[in-house]
């Protein structure tokens, strides 16, 4: 695998295991900074695709193209229990002042500052995820990849790391890769949009909606209804011609 400097390439990439064809000659760029968001049905091969970005796994066709400084966020926080909050942040670094003090901002802008000699056990499920952020954002990565962040959460809270992620993205400015069954989710968070279908794209589509954005936005409602059209899932949109006559 080579490294680039910012954007990932992925060109032509295939993937099998056994029989199954999981990804197929997959063509996809992301560039410096953009936020994309990757739905699809289960078993199109979304954790497969981070695998090969992380670098966990190699394709069997094709090249990937990933910033040296990459990190994942995955459905579950992956604390280290006998380590308090401070120093879950801080694994794998040197433990100099400068990277405590990093690791301090990074949980202070989770709004963590006063967990930092916590023990993982004692946090809610939200407040740990908050963990799992700042110790990816504490390595400035180039391109963050979320894994179902926020699938375990409730309803509230996950509203709540949206908003955080929001800003977090707004400051740090890491390209952004999330996986996630949520259309709403990716479409309240990307710059784009991309659902894969039988290993390749089926649906590319550009998010130009300005934040915060509302799920009665026009554009919003127009691109929930074509994405939910591609998982075979049809709903009366407001902006149907016959709903409207029908309003
Ligand atoms: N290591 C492996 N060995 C064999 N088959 C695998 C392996 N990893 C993934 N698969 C298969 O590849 C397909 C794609 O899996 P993958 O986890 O990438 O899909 P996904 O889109 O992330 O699914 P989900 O939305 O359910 O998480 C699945 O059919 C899965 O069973």
């Amino acid at each position: 695998m080579s490294t680039s400097p910012a954007a990932v390439r992925i060109r032509q990439v295939s993937k099998q295991y056994g029989e199954k064809v999981v990804l197929d000659r997959l063509d996809l760029d992301i560039a410096p900074r953009e936020f994309v968001a990757i739905l699809g049905p289960s078993g199109t091969g979304k954790t497969t695709l981070l695998r090969l970005l992380a670098g966990f796994e190699a394709p069997d066709e094709g090249d990937v193209l990933v910033p040296a400084r990459r990190t994942t966020v995955y459905q579950e926080p992956r604390l280290v229990p006998p380590h308090r909050v401070l120093r879950n942040v801080m694994l794998g670094q040197r433990r100099t002042r400068q990277n405590r003090a990093a690791a301090r901002a990074a949980l202070a802008e989770v709004g963590l500052a006063s967990h930092e000699r916590a023990w993982p056990a004692t946090l809610s499920g939200g407040e740990a995820q908050r963990v799992a952020l700042a110790r990816a954002l504490v390595r400035e990565p180039q391109l963050l990849m979320l894994d179902e962040p926020f699938a375990a959460l409730d309803a509230l809270t996950r509203l709540r790391m949206h908003d955080l992620l929001d800003r977090l993205r707004t400051r740090h400015q890491p390209a952004v890769l999330l996986v996630t069954h949520d259309i709403d989710e990716a479409i309240r968070l990307a710059d784009r949009i991309v659902m894969l279908r039988e290993g390749r794209v089926a649906i590319d589509l550009r998010v130009d909606v300005p934040h915060p954005r509302t799920l009665t936005h026009p554009l919003v409602v127009e691109y929930r209804t074509r994405l939910l059209a591609e998982l075979g899932i049809t709903e009366p949109s407001p902006t149907d011609p016959l709903a409207k006559e029908l309003a």
